[in-house]
């Protein structure tokens, strides 16, 4: 399987039927966030469904138990390939997550946004570095019972090591050169996907490129001599 998710943040749906139709053949799926959701709702996933790419559904559901169980169970006609929750929603939280998801769904626990560094997590009470804090809701997701974690490629190689058969969602991937924008904790496509990433989630890279068929392709062949690793 071709690991690339490509981050189709918009709020036009025109545009993002549109780059999903280009892109198709260079990547794997498509993953729709919140911008994307907000403004288009089930139908807009419906529409890029059409395209028979997995769909990722990038949510990060974050409430009391409850509440996320009763959402996800709304989001299962969509039937995403995967959908996030928030690990720091905690156990109960995960749990009812996963048991509402449908049968096919993966359920992955965002653990730290790859946004924030050491500072952040310490304006946020949170202490140590963003590989610890990984690490801490890398063993809370699996005791949950959830199927893996998004973490950055920086701490993708320790969480691998304590989830063998986990499955590793990668965003903040940057390829050699590329601007990092709001993202903190980078790392380049190879690298994510040689330290053990299961998925890349990649946007604006693809997205802003004059030519974005070209730059998933470009990006896709230089992941192909580590084609072995597409299947974890
Ligand atoms: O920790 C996280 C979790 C999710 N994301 C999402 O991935 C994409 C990244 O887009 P880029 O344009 O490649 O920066 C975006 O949709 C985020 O919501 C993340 O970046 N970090």
């Amino acid at each position: 399987m071709n690991p690339i998710f490509v981050a189709i943040d918009t709020t036009d749906v025109h545009r993002a039927a549109a780059l999903a139709r280009d892109l198709t053949g260079a990547i794997g799926g498509v993953k729709l966030g919140l911008e994307f959701f907000c403004a288009n709702g089930h139908e807009g996933v419906l529409r890029l469904a059409e395209r028979e790419l997995p769909v990722f559904l990038d949510l990060k559901l974050h409430d009391i138990p409850n509440t996320v169980g009763k959402a996800v169970r709304a989001l299962a006609p969509l039937e995403p390939a995967i959908l996030t929750v928030h690990a720091a929603g905690g156990r109960a939280m995960l749990a009812a997550a996963k048991e509402a998801a449908p049968a096919g769904t993966k359920v992955v626990a965002v653990t730290v946004l790859t946004s924030l560094d050491r500072s952040d997590l310490a304006d946020c009470g949170i202490g140590g570095s963003p590989v610890e804090q990984v690490e801490r809701l890398t063993a809370l997701a699996k005791s949950a019972g959830v199927d893996g974690i998004v973490c950055s490629g920086a701490e993708v190689a320790a969480a691998r090591a304590a989830w063998p058969d986990g499955f590793f969602v990668v965003p903040g991937i940057r390829p050699d050169g590329a601007e990092t924008a709001d993202q903190k904790r980078v790392v380049t496509p190879r690298q994510a996907l040689d330290d053990g990433a299961s998925i890349l989630v990649i946007g604006r890279p693809i997205t802003g490129a004059t030519r974005p068929g070209e730059a998933a392709s470009e990006i896709a062949a230089s992941l192909r001599r580590a084609a072995d690793q597409w299947d974890k």
